[in-house]
């Protein structure tokens, strides 16, 4: 997989143009509100369809009604183009001019790693279930389907309990328990392979502590009926289902403790890098490709240990864009970012073995 432009129009403070992506690593450095998130967030949205931001209108520039972004992708040989028009509360997405849905863009094609990814460890649960629930989404149209289905399911249970409609919950029961063991079996399936694959990514940081990832569940597959049927009193009074795979979470345990209650800043940036280079292995190994890695500010990585692993991982995928407020090392392409423009920038030539040293060229 590898993104071989990107064009962006009205796309937050990008200007309108397009950008080419050779392989290996291409560095953007820029100062602080130069745009250089903003051309990853729009990388990940064009390759993947995938935004976390609620409001899309929030991508549109402000004074505009409607953006654009279009990712030219190669994959195995051809050449595809997927579009995303983005307006007040609409996203509408092409691939090769036909539309389609957001899971009908390859799902393994990119993986973003950001500074606010320690959220996942230190966050609310929420957090780390829709880290959970949107990897397997991507993992499993099936599973995604299933989750979609259960979400609206839960929702529509929920205005039943509200209006006290003691007559319809045993319809909404069976829908609920039939997908919602669906998720909690694939959940089980999964979280084995993402665990090692944490775990030893956990190590490959220089973790000292063991990284376990294990789902805290509120019912089980066999059980789920029944603990429903047990808080049905519970659930009127609040007006709301409370037990089932939306309440369960993602427990991140390093050495003998929950990572989210004990572990230092430090370790728990090292557990949000584990789980994003898992993240990679899995739909690596899912879809027999290495996606598209983007990487945001590594300069807001201090500890060398984590910066060279990000570095190291950067170097180790087909395509990886970079940004800092430094220039990247080691590029195929460098970038500088100034005002929403990325100007292409010669590599630094390499110091002057002779000249560099004012006191060894005085000498
Ligand atoms: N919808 C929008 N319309 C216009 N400008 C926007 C919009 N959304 C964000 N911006 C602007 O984009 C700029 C932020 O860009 P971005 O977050 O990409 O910077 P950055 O280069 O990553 O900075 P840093 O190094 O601080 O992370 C801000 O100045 C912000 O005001």
């Amino acid at each position: 997989m590898q993104l071989a432009s990107l064009s962006t129009l009205n796309y937050r403070n990008l200007a309108p143009g397009t950008l080419s992506f050779p392989a290996g690593v291409t560095g953007v450095f820029g100062e602080n509100g130069a745009g250089k998130t903003n051309l990853l967030e729009a990388a990940y949205l064009a390759l993947t369809g995938l935004t976390d931001v609620t409001r899309l209108e929030q991508l549109v520039q402000s004074g505009e009604r409607e953006a654009y972004v279009r990712a030219d992708v190669q994959q195995g040989g051809s050449l595809s183009i997927q579009e995303v028009g983005l307006g007040r509360g609409r996203r509408h997405l092409k691939v090769d001019g036909v539309r389609v849905r957001t899971g009908d863009l390859p799902r393994g094609s990119a993986v973003w790693i950001r500074p606010e990814d320690s959220e996942l460890v230190f966050g609310p649960p929420a957090n780390r279930r829709a880290y959970l629930d949107a990897l397997l989404s991507r993992v499993s149209a099936r599973h995604a389907g299933h989750l979609a289905r259960y979400e609206r399911t839960v929702t529509q249970r929920n205005a039943a309990l509200k209006a006290g409609e003691d007559w319809s919950l045993h319809v909404w029961d069976d829908v609920l328990v039939k997908l919602g063991t669906e998720i909690m079996l694939f959940r089980r399936r999964a979280l084995t392979r993402l665990d090692e694959l944490a775990r030893e990514a956990n190590a490959a940081l220089g973790s000292r502590k063991t990284l376990i990832l294990t789902l805290s569940e509120s019912t089980t597959p066999e059980t789920y009926a029944e603990d429903l049927a047990a808080r049905r009193s519970e659930e009127f009074a609040r007006g709301a289902t409370v037990t089932g795979p939306h309440r369960d979470d993602l427990t991140l345990t390093l050495g003998e403790f929950p990572a989210s209650e004990y572990a230092s800043r430090g370790e728990g940036r090292t557990v949000a890098l584990a789980l994003r280079r898992a993240e990679l292995e899995l739909l690596s190994e899912r879809f027999g490709e290495k996606p598209v890695l983007l990487i945001d500010d590594f300069t807001a990585e201090l500890d060398p240990g984590r910066r060279a692993f990000l570095l190291d991982l950067a170097a180790s995928v087909p395509q990886a864009i970079v940004t800092g407020t430094e220039r990247v090392p080691g590029t195929a392409q460098t970038l500088r970012a100034h005002g929403g423009r990325f100007t292409p920038e010669e590599e630094a030539a390499p110091a002057d073995p002779v000249t560099a040293d004012p006191v060894e060229a005085g000498a």
